[in-house]
């Protein structure tokens, strides 16, 4: 199975390298070719608004869109999680409209500047019982989510930052930070998922 990494801009290159350490065929992508034959594309940390940019000049968002709705599975990180949100409270006067393929609210730079980045254990739903090592780096927070989106983890405040909408994923935090592979596990059992039923 091949898992696409949007490298546009930001932290995919350490996405990657959690899976190939998985066994995990990872592809970089920039071109929309390369979006053919994934099972599975994750949205990396970075920039949101360079981002999207990046990707709307290289017409990559239009064919996310669709393949996303088709049921392909997309997982986005931080920054991605903002590209994934139908709604950013606090998009900025030259941010483009994000993909809004999932049905949340989010606040851009919720946890102040950069340097009050911070790592907790998080109980996540889904992730088994031991605490999940979330790093935040100047990440956005989940406001709030409507169904089907389901909250999978918050902050002991209350506050989301993980989302799981049937075939799409976010989360406020960096997984590929951390040396816990469970995220990364957990979205290649979505991809499984989505070939299996594509064979079917
Ligand atoms: N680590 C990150 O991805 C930060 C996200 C960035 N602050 C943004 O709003 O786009």
């Amino acid at each position: 199975m091949k898992i696409g990494v949007l490298a546009m801009q930001g932290a995919f290159a350490e996405h990657i390298g959690v899976l190939q350490r998985l066994e995990i065929e990872a592809v970089e992508v920039r071109k929309i070719d390369q979006l053919d034959d994934l099972a599975g594309l994750i949205i990396p940390g970075g920039e949101s608004t360079t981002m999207l940019k990046l990707a709307d000049i290289y017409r990559i968002n239009e064919t996310v869109k669709t393949k996303a709705s088709a049921g392909l599975p997309v997982w986005g990180t931080c920054a991605g999680a903002i590209l994934l949100a139908d709604e950013v409270t606090n998009a900025g006067p030259h941010m483009p409209v994000s993909l809004g393929l999932m049905r949340m609210t989010v606040r851009r730079n919720a946890f102040g500047r950069q340097v009050d980045s911070f790592e907790v254990k998080l109980p996540v739903a889904g992730l088994g019982c031991e605490p999940f090592p979330a790093v935040f780096i100047r990440a956005p927070l989940i406001e709030s989510v409507l169904p089907p989106a389901e909250v999978m983890a918050r902050l002991g405040n209350g506050t989301i930052v993980a989302v799981r909408q049937g075939n799409l994923l976010a989360t406020s935090f960096h997984p590929e930070l951390s040396l816990d592979d469970r995220f990364h596990r957990y979205f290649i059992g979505m991809a499984e998922t989505y070939l299996a039923q594509k064979r079917a």
